[in-house]
């Protein structure tokens, strides 16, 4: 299923809907860039085409686009790597004289402690930048002041119904669907000046119809509170697209909750190219869900509900059947819940991707739930201890991550073997990643049951960032890139979970399986 919001992005400024003096003024920015010589910061609300908007400009001046993304990746010397290198560089001629449009969208999210760097550097490169530079946000008092100073400015307007209707009837022709007006209307008005948005519920409501009927477009009102179970069993089953947001917009849950569920359980009906391509969009969901807790803006709520309901269902390929036992989101997702842990979580997931390289989401989605796996099920307390050291964690995060409850002697313990191996190593090899050094060493040491296996000099080997995405693979938690290897991954994940259980501490609770705890 292609993403209509993808599918039918304006190409040309003209194409951009509403907006009109917006339009202009941007343009006449590009047109007179030499002249001035400033980077515009173009603000405004989700989803009314500011982006669209900036690459549309690109296109119709034939500049190439160096784009950066805040919540991709915010550090400091990649944006000056990236941007620095493109807004300085004007090797790529190609017909645009040397010009490249360099845009910065989220550029309102380059802020707050972890992003100083960040938010500095980009004032940095924006002041310093010899190419043009658009900065997209949504937030235009999210940045700083110096950057504001700095920068010319264009305000993006919500685009008004009257503006989304035309966009919604030529997507239906093009599409081949036949309409009622008033139904795009019902659209137009309810997603209150989001374009992005109404295209959205368009794809949902018609994707699988002929004929779009004012019948057809609910505003999504909850009518009912549903049962998360009942909820699953629709949308991994039943429902079109349509069907699962409207039947997600009546779970009383948080899509937060809701992206745990479903992404806990979706596997156990979903297999192959099904499966990657409900992962895809729940890692959408998840990316929208960053962009709410990075910016307070609960206007994403509504496209990570899009992504984990209407995605999912529109994933299926095969029709399913039967009863499926559905349970409860695993320890990790659970574990994200409460707002303490969730910082506790963010806050060890930020060094670590700090230590190795890769983006917090991934440490989060990838990473940690395999040092769980290795530290928990590998029992081995030198890798613990190393991984403890590598990343210098305290007493209560290593609990957190082995799942082994209160901080005990045994942990504390480790925390001390850990400094004294720090103090040892930090001299030869103060910066390696850790993740990437481990690999062979803890797959095949992954069905011990004793203490003996890796040893601290393993730990300390480099190798590449790519054997720790291979091991992540290898251990169950679906970090290879490959489909299939994915899904074959994700069932080994299911077979070796004990977590049906509702306990908090389900590393303690099954099947003889048992947590760190017993093992220290
Ligand atoms: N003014 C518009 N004209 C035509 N299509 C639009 C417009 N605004 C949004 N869209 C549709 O919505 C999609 C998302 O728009 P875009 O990413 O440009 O929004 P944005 O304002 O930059 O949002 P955000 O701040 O969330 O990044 C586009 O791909 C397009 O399909």
């Amino acid at each position: 299923m292609s993403d209509w919001t993808e599918t039918y992005r304006p190409t040309t400024l003209s194409e951009v809907r509403g907006n009109d003096k917006a339009r202009g003024q941007l343009k006449k920015w590009a047109d007179t860039w030499d002249e001035h010589r400033k980077a515009v910061i173009v603000h405004g609300s989700p989803g009314i085409g500011k982006t669209s908007a900036a690459h549309a400009l690109a296109n119709d001046m034939g500049w190439p686009v160096m784009e950066l993304n805040a919540s991709d990746d915010r550090q400091a010397d990649v944006i000056k790597r990236v941007a620095g290198e493109a807004s300085k560089s004007g090797t790529l001629t190609g017909g645009s004289g040397g010009r490249r449009l360099v845009i910065l969208d989220e550029a309102d999210n380059f802020h707050g402690n972890a992003d100083y760097g960040g938010s500095r550097e980009v004032t940095r490169v924006v002041k310093e930048a010899d190419q043009p530079v658009v900065l997209v946000a949504n937030e235009f008092y999210d940045m700083s002041k110096s950057l504001r100073n700095f920068c010319k400015t264009i305000e993006f307007r919500d685009v008004s119904a009257r503006s989304i209707v035309p966009v919604l009837r030529d997507i239906c022709r093009r599409e081949g669907i036949e309409f009622e007006e008033d139904a795009l209307r019902a659209i137009a008005d309810s997603t209150s000046g989001d374009l992005r948005s109404a295209v959205n519920d368009l794809q949902a409501v018609a994707e699988d119809s002929e004929v779009l009927t004012v019948d057809d477009v609910v505003t999504g009102e909850r009518d009912q509170t549903e049962g998360i179970f009942d909820f699953l069993d629709r949308l991994i089953k039943e429902e079109d697209a349509h069907g699962a947001l409207q039947a997600a917009y009546n779970v009383d849950e948080t899509p937060d909750e809701l992206l745990n569920w479903v992404e806990d359980n979706v596997p156990k009906d979903y297999s192959g190219g099904e499966l990657a391509d409900a992962y895809e969009f729940l890692s959408n969901a998840d990316r929208w869900l960053g962009r709410v807790r990075s910016t307070q803006n609960y206007t994403f709520w509504r496209y990570a509900t899009d992504n984990i309901a209407a995605g999912v269902a529109a994933s299926r390929r095969e029709p399913k059947g039967g009863w499926t036992r559905y349970g409860p989101p695993s320890y990790w997702s659970k574990l994200g819940r409460t707002r303490g842990t969730r910082d506790r979580r963010d806050g060890i997931a930020q060094r670590i991707a700090d230590r190795e390289g890769a983006s917090v989401g991934t440490v989060r989605r990838e990473i940690m739930p395999f040092l769980e796996a290795m530290t928990n099920l590998c029992r081995n307390r030198e890798l613990t201890v190393a991984m403890t050291a590598a990343y210098d964690l305290d007493a209560d995060e290593v609990s957190f991550i082995t799942g082994s409850g209160a901080s005990t002697n045994k942990v504390e313990s480790i925390v001390e073997d850990a400094t004294t191996q720090r103090e040892e190593t930090a001299v030869e090899h103060s910066e390696g990643a850790f993740f990437a050094q481990e690999t062979d060493q803890s797959t095949e040491d992954s069905s011990a049951d004793t203490d003996e296996g890796a040893t601290p000099e393993g730990v300390t080997t480099a190798e590449t960032d790519d054997n720790a995405a291979d091991t992540t693979a290898k251990a169950g938690t679906g970090a290879s890139s490959n489909k299939s290897d994915e899904a074959d991954a994700v069932e080994t994940a299911d077979a070796e979970e004990p977590a049906e259980a509702d306990a908090e501490e389900p590393a303690e609770a099954d099947d003889g399986q048992s947590g760190l705890s017993d093992f220290f």
